[in-house]
């Protein structure tokens, strides 16, 4: 059984957010994950969504000290195969179906993988899941609908990821089983274009804050 808690909390648990990136250029790859780690976000997922994803992948994981890297938008097993080869520490799913399970279960990396309802996380957690990924976090129901799932399903911890921003990350913060967010605000596309590391540093170093909030 996949229980993928143990192996994930101390990647989640290391900032109160996760960056999720959509990277075009490869070579920001490396001095934008460099920024994050500087200002205290360690944990970073790249998403599969660019024909850059998997080099991004492999350069930061050779390059930044201090990063784990992770590998999202994970969808199928040639994905999952592919991440693991890039040296990715961790995969993110949007959602999970039975084959992506199956194939999770063989991968040396652990997987968070997503889910929108309770009865999603009850598959999951038949299948030995206790770390999910709560995604769109916003439009599925926000912070309310994360806390109305802690009574019933306490042994699950979430990192609800989708629609969170300064705004309301802290509000996920305070639930007893979210361990961490993820968001793209503090990667904006065109502090990226253009190359502005010191602002991304300090996006970071803010929401690595976001937990005392
Ligand atoms: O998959 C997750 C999203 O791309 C990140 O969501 P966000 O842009 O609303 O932070
Ligand atoms: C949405 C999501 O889970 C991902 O792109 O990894």
């Amino acid at each position: 059984m996949p229980q993928n808690l143990d192996r994930l909390t101390p990647i989640l648990k290391a900032a109160p957010v996760v960056p999720v990136l959509i990277i075009e250029d490869f070579h920001t790859a490396v001095p934008l994950a460099r920024a994050l780690v500087a200002g205290g976000l360690t944990a970073i997922e790249v998403t599969l969504r660019t024909p850059a994803a998997l080099d991004c992948i492999k350069a930061i994981a050779a390059e930044v000290e201090g990063a784990h890297v992770g590998a999202g938008t994970i969808l199928d097993a040639r994905q999952m195969e592919a991440a693991v080869a890039a040296g990715s520490t961790f995969m993110v799913s949007p959602g999970a179906g039975p084959r992506l399970i199956e194939a999770a279960a063989d991968c040396p990396v652990p997987l968070l993988p997503g889910i929108a309802t309770a009865g999603e996380a009850m598959t999951l957690l038949e299948a030995g899941y206790r770390a999910m990924k709560f995604f769109p976090a916003e439009p599925a129901g926000g912070a309310p609908y994360l806390k109305a799932l802690a009574s019933p399903l306490p042994e699950v911890m979430f990192c609800p990821t989708g629609g969170v921003s300064p705004k309301n990350a802290a509000a996920y913060l305070a639930l007893s089983n979210v361990v961490c967010v993820g968001g793209s605000w503090v990667a904006p596309a065109e502090a990226v274009r253009a190359g502005d590391w010191d602002g991304i540093t300090a996006l970071a170093r803010a929401a690595a804050a976001l937990r005392s909030a």
